[in-house]
This record gives structure tokens, sequence and C-alpha cells, in this order.
């Protein structure tokens, strides 16, 4: 399965020019290759402009949802969505959004858990869905976005009911990317899975990205790591026959004593 990352800079406040930068990316990466999934950054239509996500917001899902099943349709190519500001009933959700190569929706999720420090509860509103994995080309999966990562309990959840690969939305700050590696690395050790992790690079006001996407095997090596400042690609292609390997070598689903936790 091959996989292309984009580590971008998003331009703050600005849908239109947003969409059309990841149409440019698009078109770029996919004639020079074929991938099966390409995956976006965290609000990668507004940037972390909170103040205003309630005016620029999308509502109910649009015009980004549909946006994302016609270039999936045209490049037959399934997109992570990455998240984006999506305002329904008067709340701004955190939204993210995984359509298929045929163009369907596969799965939504709506952040659950809101960052205190960059002042997320003011102005958004939390998930109130449970997670779930999905499928893309018969392989289970799931999603968190980029906060949820220090709940390890999601991950977990997800990895309980299957999935073989966990995809990390984020707008994560340099100044906790030490927390980013450690806890995506943690992530697939523990759970046994692929990490694919996209995050933003860039600034915005006084907040600086981490770039550092990355993609981290079932057994926690870095097989892929992004710059720290660059917009770019990072491609790499998934050996999903390793998750099991590992899982069989180092049984810890099997170990696991839940009735005493
Ligand atoms: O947990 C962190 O340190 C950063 C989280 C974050 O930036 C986010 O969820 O957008």
């Amino acid at each position: 399965m091959n996989i292309a990352i984009y580590q971008m800079e998003v331009i703050p406040g600005n849908v239109e020019a947003n969409h059309a930068k990841v149409k440019r990316w698009l078109e770029e990466i996919l004639c020079k290759e074929d991938y099966d999934i390409v995956v976006l950054p965290e609000l990668w239509t507004t940037g972390y402009t909170l103040p205003e996500l309630d005016n620029i917001a999308d509502v109910n899902g649009e015009p980004t949802t549909s946006f994302l099943q016609q270039l999936a349709r045209q490049y037959e190519v399934a997109i992570v969505g990455g998240s984006f500001a999506n305002k329904v009933e008067g709340h701004v959700y955190n939204h993210a959004c995984v359509v298929s190569k045929t163009g369907d929706v596969v799965y939504t999720y709506d952040k659950i858990h809101l960052v205190p420090m960059l002042k997320e509860p003011a102005y958004l509103t939390g998930g109130k869905q449970h997670a779930h994995t999905f499928e893309l080309g018969g392989v289970k999966m799931g999603l968190i976005i980029c906060y949820d990562l220090r709940f390890p309990e999601l991950t977990r959840k997800l990895a309980l009911e299957g999935a073989e690969v966990v995809f990390i939305v984020a707008q994560w700050p340099l100044a906790r990317r030490n927390h980013w590696i450690a806890l995506q690395t943690a992530r697939a050790i523990e759970n046994q899975l692929y990490v694919v992790a996209s995050n933003s690079c860039g600034s915005y006001e006084a907040t600086e990205f981490s770039g550092t996407s990355l993609v981290i095997d079932a057994n926690g090596e870095h097989i892929r790591q992004g710059s720290i400042t660059e917009e770019e690609t990072i491609t790499a292609t998934l050996q999903l026959e390793q998750v099991q390997q590992v899982r069989r070598h180092v049984p810890v689903f099997s170990s696991r004593m839940e009735q005493y936790y």
C-alpha cells in the first residue's frame, strides 16, 4: 500500500486558496507516481485562525467534503482528508473526513479532545461520537486528530477493533516536538500497528509548527520522517504483513489482563 503525506504549510484563513493548493499538490505528485492513499494535516482549509472559524468554517461539511470526493474520483485515490473546521447547528467542530478512491465518504470524526493550551474550547465544540475503525483497500484503519495522541486509550480502542494503520492528522507545535515523536512511537509499539502522521509546517501568529510528519512501522521504526520547516511530500510503502508478524512475535494482545486493569 503506497501512501503520500502532504506536510502542508496552510494559508491562514483562506479556504479557497488552500483547496487550490491541495489540488495542485495532488496533480504534481500523481503525475510522477501512483498512490493508494494521500493524507492531509489538521485544519488545512483555514489553519488555526480560531476567532475567524465561526465565519469561515464549512457548513454541514461543505464545500470541503464535495471537494475531496471530486478529487478522489477524478484521480482514483483514497484521501485521508485531514480535518477542517465545520459548523453544524451553530457549533464549530474540528472535523475529519476520509473518502475512498470511488469518492465515497467512508469515515467522519469530530476531534474529541480540545486543546486548553491553544484555547480550542473557547472556539470549538468537542466531538461526541465514538471513534471507530474504517476500511480502505480491505485494511482496517483508524484516525485521530493531534491532541488525541495524548490519550492512549483512544488508539488502543482502534487497535482492539482491528486497526492495522492509524492516521494522525495534526498541527503540532514545535515547542513540544519531543512529545510528538515519543508519543507516536509509543502508540505504534504498544499497539503494533503503522502510524502515519501528517503535520503542518510554518507558523501562525506566535505558534510555530513542528513538521516532522512520520511513518512508523508496527515495530516502532521510523521509516520516513519529514523535516521541521519545509513543506514537502513524505511517501512510504506500508508492508502490512509486518503487523501480524510483529503481533505473533510479541503477542501483547493475547497477554492483556483486562480483568485486572
Ligand atoms: O498536545 C499538544 O501539545 C498539541 C496539540 C495540538 O496542537 C492540537 O491538538 O492541535
